[in-house]
């Protein structure tokens, strides 16, 4: 199928002429003053403003049309159809239909419940201490071992929710190891008990080297403790894979195997049992949340039309910063300690599913598609990169997220009434930083001095939750999950595979053996040096 390309749609052409004709945003907020009641969506719990966007109403009404001319609507019917929307891999992409409540699952979508309930026994089990390690003692410790989405989402989510954590999960302690290096093993394994500690081996593949490296590692580490490796296998390893083979070959037992599938893409999967973690962190509750936390934004995304569907907003704003305005950078700056993870999260999903340079058919395209992009926690960020974005040379566009609610009142610790102004004071900063963004010195005056000059005009969007909680959570992915399909439609790309990534572990095997003294040496002279130079400095020539 030819697919057809952003510069070909009718209306990119208009959408460019506008790129010249809108005005600063300081001039765009003082010709109407109803601006942000007109530029805010709100549903699920989150509000987007995107009145702080470099858009008028002639480009609000052209990306309407765009959303139309690329078919949108088509796409997003057949996403949730289980159409074949991942064509190099010929697959469905179904990470929705992992939240669509049970009473909702067609017979052939059985299988999704069956393993969220497998999975919810054995994290009862493991909670309530029926669940022992080899020497009889309950399990105290739990380790995460995997990377990219079969560990960023769970990170991300249990970091975020602490605080909701159900009763009988708060004795129990959730960790991950990620790094092909070892380096959190090393540190992990230094006070981990192997006669109280679970890990859980999640890989949709179950071949990534990574996460098997790790996997090895602890093997290793609980070997020489347990007496019976029948035992150890079955006490204190749980595999998570769509792969049950692998999961068989590597010696996961067929009980503590939790199943998922191939159409569920790797950075879309913390909503399957790669959640894992996160039930046994928070609780099953506190997962169930978050599923239908996202269920509510699929509905919305479904069903509203564009212009008042959250993730619609956000892709269409997105392109017309990157393709028109030729703003090639976008920071993630949650005002929220609790999403620390977020940006690094957003970084997979957004990146790797649309930092590609052909369309789903292979044809070149030349055009931009997905911006750098990068994030920290907002108020954190303002004493690190925040210079660039207010006087540096590059363009950037931002999404602040802020929780309106935080720390309830009800509480009656003495700190409480601290913490509520902490966060008066971090909700203030956030305000400030957006507008001072958007507006630059006409904020509060002008400036002669070129060092106090802000030229603002930078765009930004807000998303404001009304609390952050395992629904609004669960929402805010979602939204984020569909900005990037939309984007994608919109690109002519396929979001769904990630082939960029293939060639690095090919090459990593061949220097493997080169490091080894055994690969062909027909290398480049600079990596051939360097490997040279290694070898020697750890006296190995
Ligand atoms: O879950 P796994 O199969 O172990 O894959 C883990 C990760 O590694 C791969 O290289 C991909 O780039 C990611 O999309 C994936 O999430």
């Amino acid at each position: 199928m030819k697919i057809q390309l952003l510069n070909q749609q009718p209306v990119f052409k208009a959408l460019q002429d506008q790129a010249v004709k809108v005005p600063h945003l300081a001039e765009l907020f003082q010709q109407n003053p109803h601006r942000a009641q007109q530029m805010s969506i709100e549903s699920a719990g989150i509000c987007l403003d995107y009145s702080k966007q470099r858009v008028t109403d002639q480009v609000l009404s052209e990306l309407e049309q765009l959303f139309y001319q690329v078919k949108l609507p088509q796409s997003i019917a057949e996403l949730f159809s289980g159409a074949v929307v991942n064509q190099s891999e010929n697959r469905a992409a179904l990470h929705t239909q992992l939240r669509l409540p049970a009473a909702q699952q067609p017979e052939a979508f059985a299988v999704i419940e069956q393993a969220l309930l497998q999975m919810e026994a054995l994290v009862d089990q493991v909670q309530q201490g029926v669940w022992r390690g080899f020497s009889g003692k309950r399990i105290t410790d739990v380790v995460n071992l995997g990377v990219g989405g079969s560990d960023l989402g769970p990170l991300m989510v249990t970091q975020a929710l602490k605080e909701y954590a159900e009763p009988q999960a708060k004795a129990l302690k959730v960790h991950f190891a990620s790094t092909i290096d070892g380096s959190q093993l090393f540190d992990l394994l230094d006070h981990l008990n192997p006669e109280t500690t679970l890990f859980l081996i999640a890989s949709k593949s179950f071949t990534t080297i990574d996460t098997l490296s790790n996997a090895d590692t602890v093997r290793a580490w609980l070997a020489k403790a347990c007496p019976s490796e029948t035992l150890m296998l079955r006490c204190h390893f749980v595999g998570i894979s769509a792969s049950a083979d692998k999961m068989q070959q590597w010696g996961i037992a067929p009980e503590n195997q939790l199943p998922f599938w191939s159409w569920v893409g790797g950075r879309f999967s913390l909503w399957s049992t790669v959640g894992c973690a996160i039930a046994l962190d928070l609780g099953m509750g506190v997962f169930r949340q978050l599923l239908a936390g996202a269920y509510a934004m699929d509905e919305h995304f479904r069903t509203a039309p564009p212009l008042q569907n959250i993730p619609v907003m956000m892709a269409l704003l997105g392109v017309w910063n990157v393709n028109v305005l030729d703003i090639r950078a976008h920071a993630i700056l949650p005002y929220d300690g609790r999403l620390k993870y977020f940006p690094s999260y957003l970084e997979q999903l957004e990146m790797e599913s649309n930092g590609k340079s052909v369309t789903q058919s292979g044809e070149p395209i030349n055009y931009a598609t997905c911006p750098v992009l990068w994030g920290e926690i907002g108020a954190n960020a303002q004493h690190a990169f925040y210079q660039l974005l207010h006087q540096g040379t590059q363009a950037v566009a931002a999404d602040f997220i802020l929780a309106a609610n935080r720390y309830e009142a009800s509480q009656s610790e003495a700190h409480y009434e601290a913490l509520i102004a902490q966060h008066e004071l971090n909700i203030a900063n956030c305000l400030a930083q957006s507008r001072v963004l958007a507006l630059g010195n006409a904020a509060v005056e002008p400036s002669d001095n070129p060092f106090r000059h802000y030229p603002g005009n930078q765009p930004s969007s807000t998303l404001l939750l009304d609390r952050l909680d395992a629904s609004t959570l669960g929402g805010l992915i979602a939204c984020y999950e569909h900005k990037v399909f939309t984007q994608a439609v919109i690109w002519g790309i396929n979001p769904f595979d990630q082939w960029g990534v293939e060639l690095g572990k090919q090459v990593a095997l061949q220097l493997q053996a080169v490091l080894a003294g055994k690969g062909d040496t027909e290398l480049d002279s600079s990596t051939l040096h360097l490997a040279a130079q290694i070898n020697s400095k750890r006296g190995r020539v």
